[in-house]
This record gives C-alpha cells, sequence and structure tokens, in this order.
C-alpha cells in the first residue's frame, strides 16, 4: 500500500520555487532516506507530507487524503525536527506523560528506557536543554509515538557522534520490532544508508532519483588511472564526476553499464576499479557546475 503519494508537487515562495514538480510515491514499511544538498526543498517536502504547509500546486496524498490540516494524517503521523515545541510549563518527565495520552500506540516503557539511558533529569524543562539534549528528547518522542508514518527532519541536530550512533541502532531496532513507514532528511548519509531501504534525492525542488539503497550502491563505478586510459574507458559513457590527481592520473565516476567481461578487460588495461559510496555519489550528483572551494581563493 502507497501511503504517500505525490504527482507534479510544487511549493512556491515568492520569487522561488521550493519544490518544482515533484512526482513520487512511498511504500508503506519502509525506510526512506530523503537527501539533497542545502536548499534542496527537503523540509518543504517534509512539512507538506505532514500536513504543516499547502501545497501550491500538483497533488499529494497521504494515507488516501490530502494532508494539509487532516486530521486523520495528524493522527496518524509524527514530525520530529529540532523545533519541536512543547507546553513550556512541563517537565521533561510530564511531556513523556502528556504525550502518551495523545499518541495512541505510544510505548512508555522504550520511552522511560531511552530516557533514563540519556540520562535525562525528570525536572527538567525542554526550553533549557542543549542543542543536542533537544535533539535526543525529540527523537525519544518520535520513537516512543510508534506513529504509523513517523517524519525525521535532521533529527540528529547537535547530538554527538556517539549519540547518533545510539540513536541509529535504536531506531532500527524498533522498527524492525514494529515495522512503520519512516521518512529520514539527513545530511549524514554515510551513517545512515546502511538502516535505509531507499533513497530519495532531491535537487533544487526536483527529484533526481529515488531507488532501493542496494541499487544506488551499483549504480556507478570509480575509475582511476592513467588519464588517456581512464578517457578512452568512460568515452560514450554518463559522465558523473571526474578529478584529476597529479599529472598523468584521472578518477571519474560513471554510470555503470559496464558487463563483468568488460570490467574484466579495464582491469587488464591497468585501470583501478572502485565502487562508489551513496554519500560521495550524491555529492557528485548534486555539485553544483562552479568549481570547487578553490576556485574562490583562485586569481585574486
Ligand atoms: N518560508 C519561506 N519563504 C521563502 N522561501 C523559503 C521559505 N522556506 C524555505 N524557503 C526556501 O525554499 C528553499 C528550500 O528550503 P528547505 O528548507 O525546504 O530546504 P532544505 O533542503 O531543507 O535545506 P537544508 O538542508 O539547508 O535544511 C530554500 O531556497 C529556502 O530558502
Amino acid at each position: 500500500m502507497k501511503v504517500i503519494e505525490c504527482k507534479d508537487l510544487t511549493k512556491a515562495y515568492i520569487g522561488k520555487n521550493a519544490l518544482n514538480q515533484l512526482s513520487f510515491s512511498i511504500e508503506e514499511n519502509k525506510i526512506t532516506g530523503l537527501v539533497g544538498r542545502n536548499g534542496a526543498g527537503k523540509t518543504t517536502l517534509l512539512k507538506i507530507i505532514g500536513g504543516f504547509l499547502k501545497e501550491t500546486s500538483g497533488t499529494i496524498q497521504v494515507f488516501s487524503e490530502r494532508p494539509f490540516n487532516s486530521l486523520n494524517v495528524s493522527a496518524h503521523s509524527i514530525f520530529v525536527d529540532d523545533k519541536m515545541s512543547f507546553p513550556p510549563a512541563l517537565q521533561l518527565y510530564e511531556l513523556l506523560e502528556a504525550a502518551g495520552s495523545f499518541y495512541p500506540n505510544w510505548d512508555m516503557d522504550l520511552a522511560e528506557r531511552l530516557f533514563d539511558y540519556f540520562s535525562f533529569d525528570r525536572k527538567a524543562y525542554h526550553q533549557r536543554l542543549s542543542k543536542g539534549k533537544t535533539s535526543t528528547f525529540n527523537m525519544i518522542v518520535g520513537l516512543a509515538a510508534r506513529c504509523p508514518l513517523t517524519i525525521f527532519d535532521e533529527p540528529t541536530t547537535g547530538m554527538d557522534a556517539v549519540v547518533r550512533k545510539d540513536f541509529y541502532r535504536a531506531l532500527l531496532k524498533d522498527y524492525l520490532a514494529f515495522p512503520r513507514t519512516i521518512i529520514l532528511s539527513s545530511h549524514h548519509l554515510d551513517e545512515i544508508e546502511d538502516l535505509l531501504e531507499d533513497i530519495l534525492l532531491i535537487n533544487d525542488g526536483k527529484k533526481h532519483l529515488h531507488m532501493p539503497m542496494e541499487e544506488l550502491k551499483e549504480w556507478a563505478i570509480g575509475i582511476k588511472g592513467a588519464t588517456a586510459t581512464v578517457l578512452e574507458w568512460s568515452d560514450k559513457k554518463e559522465l558523473i564526476y571526474k578529478n584529476q590527481i597529479g599529472a598523468d592520473t584521472l578518477y571519474a565516476v560513471v554510470k555503470n553499464d559496464f558487463d563483468e567481461p568488460s570490467l574484466m578487460k579495464a582491469s587488464l588495461a591497468g585501470l583501478k576499479i572502485t565502487s562508489v559510496s551513496a554519500s560521495d555519489l550524491c555529492v557528485y550528483l548534486t555539485s553544483e557546475s562552479k568549481g570547487g572551494i578553490d576556485n574562490v581563493f583562485s586569481d585574486r
């Protein structure tokens, strides 16, 4: 069953289309990673899915309904980010109890265990937590709510590396025990790629690709070797990225439509064939054609 379906979804802000004719669907009980550069439109998309923002044109259906102002969508989903707001008069533990009366699938035992594991003080106040602790508390609410649609928008903002690792592990364990539809936007694709089943890459408000993570890992290959040989082997291939290393070595990333015998021949020709990590590939696919940061400092 499709939990989210959008067609030609567009969101216009004054002078800018944050989302531009986006069409895709997400099946239930999958973890999808939403990735893209800063300003690509991830938060805008997630807020439209969560029903907080109204689309400008196109259609979006979440649980077969238009999400904007839909009681059904808000009853079945949770949107977790570092700006989640809670009643300021309540202490942290009281917030967990209040969440328990709001979310029908709330697991208080899980919430308490995570709360203690991350050493929260029951009497502390949400608005006085540090950045990392705020994200950690919000993540606990997001996990324990067990909503059929759970949206995490950059949930690890401010968390240190150890807490991020714990969060990914907790997310995976709880998802395996209680499968649900999860969308996770993150700039740390290298950290989450083993968690994801599908990846949706958006660039400048448009869909760049949407595919199973396993496919993405095979989607491109890196070829490194003598410049002339690499150019010969990458000729007529879809070139995604290239980097000249020293005087006569070139590294190129191309779409992987080679068959096994050709890869073998390339190796025999002295080329080093490597896989390309999903996070590197996403960076290459969405990099702007302005050269690197070094160009800012050259010719001054
Ligand atoms: N309320 C708004 N009014 C005008 N423009 C906006 C508004 N909100 C977002 N934008 C613009 O829409 C574009 C997409 O923003 P969005 O926050 O969705 O991107 P993002 O992919 O989440 O970025 P980041 O990774 O930096 O958080 C950006 O150019 C942003 O400046």
